[in-house]
C-alpha cells in the first residue's frame, strides 16, 4: 500500500475520533486545518472516507457486532468502522487490513488489539459488498431519532434516513437563467427553479464559476427568498446572512440588501461571493440583537438552529451533537423573531426560516409568534409558488420541507419557512 493511502486513512481516523469522541463538527475541523498536511488528493480521500463512515456508521457497527465480544476502545472501533467502509466498497483487502492494523498498533493503549483488528477485518473482507448490501438501513442515533419519530412518524423517518444515507446532489442557483445554466453545466432544472447535478467534479471547475453565473445552494434553501416574490427596489434586511446564498438571491432579484452576520470569518465569504457574482449588498458585521436600523420592507431571518435538515451533507452532526444545545437555540430564535419584527416598516414582511427538522424550530416558533403578536399574520398566499407541493403547507401557514420529499429527484434539505406580515398595531 502506498504511504499516501495511509496518511489519508490516518486523517480520516483522526476526523472520526474528533467528531465522535470530542463532539467537533467536520466543518470546524476542516476550517482549523485538520487536513492541511495532506495533498489535494489525500485531503479529498480522507474527508470522503470519514463522511462515508459517518453515513454508514450504524450499519458498520451492526456488521462488526457478530465478530466482537466486547466493544473495544473508540480508537479501535473507528479503525474497524473505516475498514468496513473500505472493504465493503470493494477495496483490496490486503492494503485496507494492513493500514487499519497499523493505525491500531501505533497507539500504545490499543497496540495489543492489532490481532483482533486483523482477524475482524479479514472476516469483514470475506463478507464484502454483499454482506454490506444485505444489512438494514443505518438508523439515526436515538437522541435525534426519537423527536423525529414523534414529529413525523416512523414511516417518514425511514424515508428521511434513506435520504440521509443517499447523500445530497449538488444544487446551484442561477444568477439569471436556470435553463441556460442547466445546459452549461449538464444539470436539470428542478420544479422550483434550482439546477441539480447528480455527479460533478470540483465545484470551482464547473462552467460559469469564475464569472459568477451561479452559487451553490440546496433547492430547499433557495425557497425562503422566493416566498418574497418580486423584490425589485425593496429594502431588505438579511439577518444572519453568512455565507450569503440568500443575500445573493435578493441582490440578483433587484433588492437593496443589507446583510448582517456576527461572524467576521463567515462574512468574508459573503463578500467573496458578492465579488465573484458582481452583485451588490451592504454588509454589516454585528450581533443581530445590536442591529437597530429599522424601516425595512422585508426582513429575512435565517436563524441559527440545530441544522438537522442538512444531515444528508453533514452526517457528522448526529454524532458530534447530542441535542443539549438546542434548547438555547430555540429560546434565541424566539427573541430573534421579536427583534426582527421591530426592524420592519408597518405592513412589512418577515420571512422566518431554519434548516431544521424539529418543529420546535419551525412550526412551533411561528405558532408562538402569532400568539405573542396579535397584529401579525401568516401570509399563505406567499406559499403559492411554482414547484411547491400544497401538501408541504402547514396548519399555521408555513412550508415544511423534508429530505424524504422529491425521492425520485434526489431529495432536498429539511427546512421550515413562513412569511409573517406585520400589520400596523
Ligand atoms: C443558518 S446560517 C445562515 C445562512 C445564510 N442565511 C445563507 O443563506 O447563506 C446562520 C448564521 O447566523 C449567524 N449568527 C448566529 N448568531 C447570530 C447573532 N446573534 N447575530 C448575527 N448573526 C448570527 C451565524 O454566524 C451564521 O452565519
Amino acid at each position: 500500500m502506498r504511504q499516501t493511502g495511509l496518511s489519508a486513512r490516518r486523517t480520516a481516523h483522526h476526523l472520526l475520533m474528533q467528531i465522535i469522541d470530542e463532539g467537533r463538527l467536520m466543518s470546524e475541523l476542516v476550517g482549523s486545518g485538520a487536513l492541511a498536511s495532506l495533498g489535494p488528493e489525500d485531503r479529498a480521500r480522507a474527508q470522503r472516507l470519514a463522511t462515508e463512515a459517518l453515513r454508514g456508521l450504524d450499519r458498520a457497527d451492526r456488521m462488526l457486532k457478530p465478530y466482537i465480544k466486547k466493544t473495544p476502545p473508540t480508537h479501535v472501533m473507528n479503525a474497524l468502522r473505516l475498514g468496513v467502509i473500505e472493504l465493503c466498497s470493494g477495496a483490496a483487502a490486503h492494503g485496507v487490513v494492513n493500514a487499519y492494523v497499523e493505525i491500531v498498533a501505533r497507539n500504545k493503549r490499543t497496540q495489543a488489539m492489532k490481532g483482533l483488528t486483523n482477524a475482524v477485518l479479514r472476516k469483514i473482507a470475506d463478507e464484502g459488498p454483499e454482506g454490506w448490501a444485505k444489512r438494514a438501513l443505518p438508523l439515526t442515533p436515538g437522541w435525534l431519532r426519537q423527536p423525529l419519530v414523534a414529529a413525523w412518524g416512523r414511516e417518514a423517518v425511514t424515508g428521511i434516513e434513506v435520504a440521509h444515507f443517499a447523500g445530497a446532489p449538488l444544487d446551484l442557483t442561477a444568477r439569471t437563467d436556470p435553463v441556460a445554466l442547466a445546459d452549461a453545466v449538464g444539470g436539470t432544472v428542478l420544479p422550483t427553479g434550482s439546477v441539480r447535478l447528480a455527479d460533478h467534479g470540483q465545484v470551482s471547475a464547473l462552467p460559469g464559476y469564475e464569472t459568477g453565473d451561479w452559487w451553490v445552494q440546496d433547492a430547499a434553501a433557495a425557497l425562503p427568498v422566493k416566498l418574497l416574490g418580486d423584490v425589485t427596489g425593496l429594502r431588505v434586511l438579511d439577518l444572519c446572512a453568512a455565507p450569503g446564498g440568500k443575500t445573493l438571491q435578493l441582490a440578483a432579484g433587484g433588492a437593496q440588501v443589507t446583510a448582517v452576520d456576527m461572524s467576521a470569518r463567515r462574512m468574508a465569504r459573503v463578500q467573496e461571493n458578492l465579488q465573484r457574482t458582481g452583485l451588490q449588498a451592504k454588509t454589516v458585521i454585528s450581533d443581530a440583537f445590536e442591529y437597530d436600523e429599522g424601516g425595512y420592507d422585508a426582513v429575512l431571518l435565517d436563524a441559527p438552529c440545530s441544522a438537522t435538515g442538512t444531515i444528508r451533507r453533514h452526517p457528522d452532526l448526529p454524532y458530534a451533537k447530542d441535542g443539549s444545545e438546542f434548547g438555547a437555540l430555540i429560546a434565541q430564535q424566539e427573541t430573534m423573531i421579536d427583534h426582527a419584527l421591530t426592524l420592519l416598516k408597518p405592513g412589512g414582511r418577515l420571512v422566518f426560516c431554519t434548516c431544521s427538522l424539529l418543529p420546535d424550530e419551525g412550526e412551533v416558533q411561528v405558532e408562538d409568534a402569532l400568539e405573542r403578536h396579535p397584529h401579525l399574520q401568516a401570509d399563505r398566499s406567499a406559499l403559492d409558488i411554482p414547484g411547491v407541493d400544497p401538501a408541504w403547507i402547514t396548519d399555521e401557514g408555513g412550508l415544511r420541507l423534508r429530505p424524504d420529499y422529491w425521492p425520485d429527484l434526489g431529495g432536498m434539505d429539511g427546512f421550515y419557512m413562513s412569511v409573517l406580515r406585520h400589520n400596523a398595531a
